[in-house]
């Protein structure tokens, strides 16, 4: 059954009152454990959720049920798995409204932007969708008559680990094109975000998948682990910290399982003196501010040419102090709480730490406690925004996952590129200028997967989106997503007689 009108509540009121894991088309409770966990609603600090982390032989279940699911999905033909991504896009699109509202009540973004989030995931459901009909191999001429061709083949169960940060889009940009290329999945969220992959499951459960094709287990590392270590795991797909990316990929090696890393940033903007300041600006807030900061791919190093400097930050600063912190659940709302108290501390111990290493805070940086005393136990700080930085500081070289701009003054197209390339990270990248060679000559030369030309973080499911260096690897959306779920085999078809050298 669909939550009962999540629609229309108000910050404050929801708890979640069936199972959060999702085996074999329907809620059950896992029938093992490894600890437990508790959910909260960011904006208020109040417990919506305390659950029990799936152990071994609930993952062990989850996985065999997506094993005997993926014998019939597998052997329907694309056009068939297609009709039936479709009519699951169509459910996620009409229930837009449900969807938002629990992803901003768990993950505490403001549901503005949630609507946001669930229209890229209906759209990611369509793009794979279109493209399941689409799949196929080629054929290839060889001598005397010979030939050969190839099938683009499911790999089997996938396994897909997500972050907190994006929890129902994470579960849709991995799902749409596992599933349409055939296979199933075991999707784990993180324990911070257990409930809204599980309405995903129950509409692909709705719209016609075989039961037991889209699972999802609750819990943490212990979990994820043995989903890693399952040895009828054909992939993991991967969403989340390097340090952990790290793990994941120890593990997956010593099954031989191909891996998809999406892993953190700490992307560069630069902005030239020749940009349309207006848009530059705008460019710089939506490389910061969205989901609090909290966004793998932002831009939070701000380089900004000299010349331009004085003018940019005024703007930049004006527009920061215009954000309307508050209840995520309310239409006006820009910024809502960060995920935890924990984290809400750390990128506060960033902004103290960038201080005592001589930056200047222009504004925010602070905790917030807005008006409405339900909102007093919440997570909520001021967008921050930060100048005199150097490279050399710690907000400017590690990801902080906040809402924290770091401004860098620069005078030279190449001092800039050497600037902005120093660092590990390469997931993303942008850049503001008027010269459109100058803007194509940049981002050629930028280390990132995404380079961005006078925007950012947009980030359409027709385009790939994965990182560079130690962002990770593998792509989700577009085309070339296919190859990461699938395999090719060659089949070659002799039409003469074997010509042995014995
Ligand atoms: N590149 C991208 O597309 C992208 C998107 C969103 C977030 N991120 C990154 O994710 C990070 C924030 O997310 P987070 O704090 O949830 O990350 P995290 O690495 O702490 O956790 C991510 C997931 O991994 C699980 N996990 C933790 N330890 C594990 C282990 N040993 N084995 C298997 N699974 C394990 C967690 O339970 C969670 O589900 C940031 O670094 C951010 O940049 C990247
Ligand atoms: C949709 N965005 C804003 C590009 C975010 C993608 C996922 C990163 O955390």
């Amino acid at each position: 059954p669909r939550p009962a009108c999540v629609a229309a509540m108000s910050t404050g009121t929801f708890t979640v009152s069936q199972p959060l894991n999702y085996r074999g088309g329907a809620r059950v409770e896992p029938v093992d454990a490894s600890g437990t966990e508790t959910a909260f609603e960011p904006a208020t600090g109040r417990i919506i959720a305390t659950f029990t982390c799936s152990g071994e032989k609930e993952v062990d279940l989850a996985v065999q049920n997506a094993k005997a699911a993926f014998k019939l999905w597998s052997k329907k033909s694309g056009l068939e798995r297609c009709r039936i991504l479709l009519e699951a896009a169509k459910i996620i699109r009409e229930r837009t409204e449900d969807i938002a509202t629990v992803e901003t009540i768990n993950n505490g973004k403001s549901v503005f932007e949630a609507r946001l989030d669930v229209a890229s995931c209906w759209q990611c459901l369509e793009y794979f969708a279109g493209l399941a009909g689409s799949l196929a191999g080629e054929h290839v001429q060889l001598p005397g008559g010979s030939f050969g061709y190839t099938r683009r083949e499911p790999l089997g169960v996938c396994v897909g680990i997500g972050a907190w940060n994006y929890p129902f889009q994470i579960a849709c940009w991995k799902s749409a094109p596992a599933l349409a290329c055939g296979n199933a999945m075991v999707f784990k969220p993180s324990p911070f975000t257990p409930v809204s992959a599980v309405l995903l499951a129950e509409i692909y459960a709705e719209a016609g998948v075989p039961p037991g094709l889209f699972n999802v287990v609750q819990g943490g590392a212990a979990t994820g682990q043995f989903l890693c270590q399952h040895t009828d795991v054909a992939k993991v797909s991967f969403t989340g910290s390097v340090p952990t990316g790290v793990k994941i990929m120890e593990l997956s090696a010593k099954g031989v399982k191909p891996v998809t890393l999406e892993l953190g940033g700490k992307s560069p903007l630069i902005i030239f003196s020749d940009c349309d300041l207006e848009n530059a600006v705008r460019g710089a807030m939506m490389a910061n501010f969205l989901t609090q900061g909290q966004v793998c791919c932002n831009g939070t190093r701000v380089f900004v040419q000299r010349a331009i400097l004085d003018k940019f930050t005024e703007e930049v600063v004006e527009q920061t102090q215009k954000i309307k912190i508050g209840d995520p659940l309310l239409e006006d709302t820009r910024m809502g709480p960060l995920i935890n108290r924990p984290h809400l501390e750390r990128v506060l111990g960033f902004v103290k730490s960038a201080k005592q290493q001589g930056a200047r805070v222009l504004c925010g940086g602070d905790p917030y406690v807005p008006q409405d005393p339900k909102l007093k136990d919440g997570y909520y700080m001021r967008p921050c925004v930060l100048t005199d930085c150097r490279d050399d500081m710690t907000c400017v070289r590690e990801e902080i996952f906040g809402p924290v701009m770091s401004i860098l003054p620069f005078d030279t197209e190449a001092e800039v590129l050497e600037r902005a390339n120093d660092t590990t990270f390469g997931l993303a990248a942008g850049v503001f200028t008027r010269d459109i060679q100058r803007a194509h000559r940049v981002a050629a030369e930028l280390q990132a997967g995404t380079c961005f030309i006078n925007n950012y973080n947009v980030s359409p499911v027709e385009l790939p989106f994965g990182g560079y260096k130690k962002s990770g690897f593998g792509r989700e959306n577009g085309r070339v997503t296919i190859e990461y779920y699938s395999q090719l085999k060659t089949v070659y078809v002799e039409m003469g007689d074997v010509e042995t050298v014995f």
